[in-house]
C-alpha cells in the first residue's frame, strides 16, 4: 500500500494556553485556531527555522540529561529546540507501534516518547466499578494542560516528571517517570489533535489511519491480554463510548494532520518520516540513524507511560 503523504506544512509557535473549556466549541474554535496557525506559517521565515517553519538542525540538547536537579539547564537555542512530533489516530490504530519503529531508528539519545495516556486523570477516589464506567475517550478524561506544560518545559530544556497511569486500576501510580529533553519528542494519543492547544504544540502532526474493524480486533486482543479486560467489557466500552467519541473527536481531527499513515506500519511512509526527522539531528547521529536497517515490524506492545 502506498503512503499518502501531505506536505509538512505547519509552522507553529509553542505556548502554554488554557485549553478551551467548552467542548461544544470544538468545531468552530478548532478550525479558527488551525486557520490562524496556517496563516501565521506563511508569513515568511522565522530566524532559526527552516522554510517549513521547523527548527533548523543543530546540536542535540543531551546535556540536559546529565544535569543535577539543582543546576539550571542551559536554555536551548532556537536551532536546538526539540521538535515535537504528534502521533494521533484511533485506538488500536498502531500509534505506539509506529512510535516504537521511529524510536528504534533514531535512537534513545535523540528521542523521547511520551503518551497522552499517561495523563489520564487519577480515579482512585471512585469505587472500582464506578471507574470502569468513565468515558475515557472524551477529552475531559485527560489532564491535557499538564501535558502542555511538560511539552513547553521540555522545549525549554527542562526535565519533567511524567505520571505513570495504570489502565487496570484507572489510577496513577505513586511513582513518576523523570524524562529529560531530547531533540525529537514523540507524543502520541487518540485525542492529541482534537485539543487545539495540543495540536498547536506539535511541530509535525502524523495521523495513523487504520480501519475501524482492524482497530477493534486489535483492541479486543490487547485489552484482554494487557489491560485486564474481558471480551464483554471491551465490547460494551467500545459501543458505548469508544466508537461514538472516535466519531465525534478523533476522526474529525485527522484533517489537522500534516501526514496520514495508512494502517500504521507502512514502510514507505515511515521511511519518509524517519528521513525528515534525521534531518533535525546533528550529522553523526543522523548518519548512525541512516545506517540502521530499514524499519521492520517491531514487537508491538502498549506501554502507558513513557519509553524511548
Ligand atoms: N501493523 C500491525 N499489524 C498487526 N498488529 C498490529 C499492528 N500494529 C499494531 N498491532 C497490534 O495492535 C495492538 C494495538 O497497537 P498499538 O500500536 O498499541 O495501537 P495504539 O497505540 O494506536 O492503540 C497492539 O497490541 C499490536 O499487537
Ligand atoms: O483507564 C483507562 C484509560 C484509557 N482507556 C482506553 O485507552 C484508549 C486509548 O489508548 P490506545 O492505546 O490509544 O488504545 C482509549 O480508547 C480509552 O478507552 C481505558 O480503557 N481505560
Amino acid at each position: 500500500m502506498h503512503a499518502r503523504l501531505a506536505t509538512v506544512s505547519a509552522a507553529v509557535t509553542v505556548g502554554i494556553g488554557t485549553l478551551l473549556q467548552s467542548r461544544q466549541a470544538h468545531g468552530d474554535s478548532t478550525s479558527d485556531a488551525m486557520l490562524d496557525r496556517e496563516n501565521a506559517s506563511t508569513n515568511g521565515h522565522t530566524p532559526g527555522r527552516d522554510s517549513f517553519g521547523l527548527p533548523k538542525s543543530g546540536a542535540p540538547i543531551r546535556e540536559a540529561k546529565s544535569v543535577a536537579p539543582s543546576d539550571v539547564p542551559r536554555r536551548p537555542s532556537e536551532a536546538e529546540r526539540p521538535i515535537v512530533v504528534g502521533i494521533a489516530g484511533g485506538t488500536g490504530s498502531g500509534k505506539t507501534t509506529v512510535s516504537r519503529a521511529i524510536a528504534s531508528r533514531l535512537g534513545r539519545d535523540n528521542l523521547i516518547h511520551i503518551a497522552h495516556d499517561s495523563y489520564y486523570k487519577d480515579l482512585s477516589h471512585l469505587a472500582i466499578e464506578e471507574r470502569a464506567q468513565v468515558n475515557f475517550d472524551h477529552p475531559d478524561s485527560l489532564d491535557s494542560p499538564l501535558l502542555l506544560q511538560h511539552l513547553a518545559a521540555l522545549k525549554e530544556g527542562h526535565p519533567v516528571q511524567v505520571p505513570i497511569y495504570n489502565y487496570s486500576t484507572h489510577s496513577r501510580e505513586a511513582d513518576m517517570q523523570s524524562v529529560s529533553p531530547a531533540r525529537i519528542i514523540l507524543v502520541e494519543g487518540i485525542l492529541l489533535f482534537a485539543e487545539p492547544e495540543l495540536a498547536k504544540a506539535c511541530d509535525i502532526k502524523i495521523f495513523v489511519d487504520t480501519e475501524a474493524d482492524l482497530r477493534f480486533i486489535r483492541r479486543l486482543r490487547r485489552d484482554i491480554t494487557e489491560r485486564g479486560r474481558t471480551a464483554e467489557t471491551v465490547i460494551a466500552q467500545y459501543t458505548e463510548t469508544v466508537r461514538p467519541m472516535h466519531n465525534e473527536f478523533v476522526e474529525p481531527s485527522k484533517r489537522f494532520a500534516d501526514i496520514i499513515i495508512p494502517t500504521g506500519l507502512n514502510s514507505v511512509a515511515l521511511e519518509m518520516v524517519i528521513a525528515r526527522l534525521e534531518s533535525f539531528l546533528p550529522p553523526a547521529a543522523a548518519a548512525s540513524a541512516a545506517a540502521a536497517p530499514p524499519t521492520t515490524t517491531p514487537t508491538p506492545t502498549t506501554p502507558c507511560a513513557v519509553s524511548s
